[in-house]
């Protein structure tokens, strides 16, 4: 990969950190994004190197296809039952290890495969690292039916929260049509700020009958692997919180 452009070594690097911490037998699920594609393209690299049996699952759609190109077979998650690890992305990363998830809108299949995984481990570049969650937009799955009604119900969440009047939007998708989700959903996506209650948020958005899944993922993740442009990586443990 001689070719990366400088913004991409980051995520190479912490991308190349996490594949070191995969070992042979494990059971693995595979993230999404450009940060996660980068971790299957070397993770398949060292497989072919070294003939490592693992098992996959994947997060996406798009994951399994390009896991499969690379010739990562994949498997269902129901098929692997539990995993050993899980390595993913993320679009924010606060000091406690909470994230904001769903840039790509994988977030549901990401939050399950990420809790049926005895670890998460979180790879990222330093401009994902922030002191509070909210400044990247919050994104919400959401049934199509009464999606309206539901965006109602969630504006009504933001207004106790303190977060009246900030923008929600409709994720749109590359035709232009809404975006749907690999499981048909559509995205909301709320621009908000600094969320000062992340944990309160979760469960009041998670209360909403429309809502499907958000992208706070709190208490999940147990390392952070952070990546800087000069092929440097910091690990942070949820260990070391606190
Ligand atoms: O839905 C997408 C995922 O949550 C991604 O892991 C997240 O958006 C980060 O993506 P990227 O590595 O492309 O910044």
């Amino acid at each position: 990969m001689s070719d990366l452009k400088p913004a991409d070594l980051a995520k190479d690097a912490a991308a190349r950190a996490a594949v070191a911490l995969v070992e042979p037998g494990m059971k693995l699920g595979l993230g999404t994004g450009s940060t996660a594609s980068v971790f299957v393209r070397r993770l398949a690299e060292r497989v072919a190197a070294e003939g490592l049996e693992l098992r996959c699952a994947a997060t996406s759609k798009a994951t399994a296809d390009l896991a499969t190109s690379l010739g990562l077979k994949i498997e269902t998650l129901d098929e692997l039952g539990w995993l050993d690890l899980t390595i993913d992305g993320a679009d924010e990363v606060d000091p406690d290890l909470n994230l904001i998830k769903g840039g790509g809108g994988a977030h549901l299949r990401e939050k399950i495969v990420a809790t049926a995984s005895d670890r998460m481990v979180v790879i990222a570049d330093k401009m994902k690292v922030v002191e509070h969650l909210g400044e990247f937009h919050l994104p919400v799955e959401v049934v199509p039916f009464g999606k309206e009604a539901t965006k109602k119900l969630i504006e009504r969440v933001l207004d106790g929260h303190g977060l009246a009047g900030r923008p929600v939007k409709w994720r749109n998708g590359p035709e232009g049509g809404p975006f749907l989700t690999d499981e048909g959903n559509v995205i909301l996506d709320l621009y908000l700020g600094r969320i000062a209650d992340p944990e309160k948020l979760g469960r009041d958005l998670s209360s909403i009958a429309g809502v499907v899944e958000h992208g706070l993922f709190l208490n999940i993740c147990q390392l952070a692997i952070i990546g800087g442009e000069d092929g440097s990586v910091v690990e942070l443990e949820r260990e070391d919180i606190g």
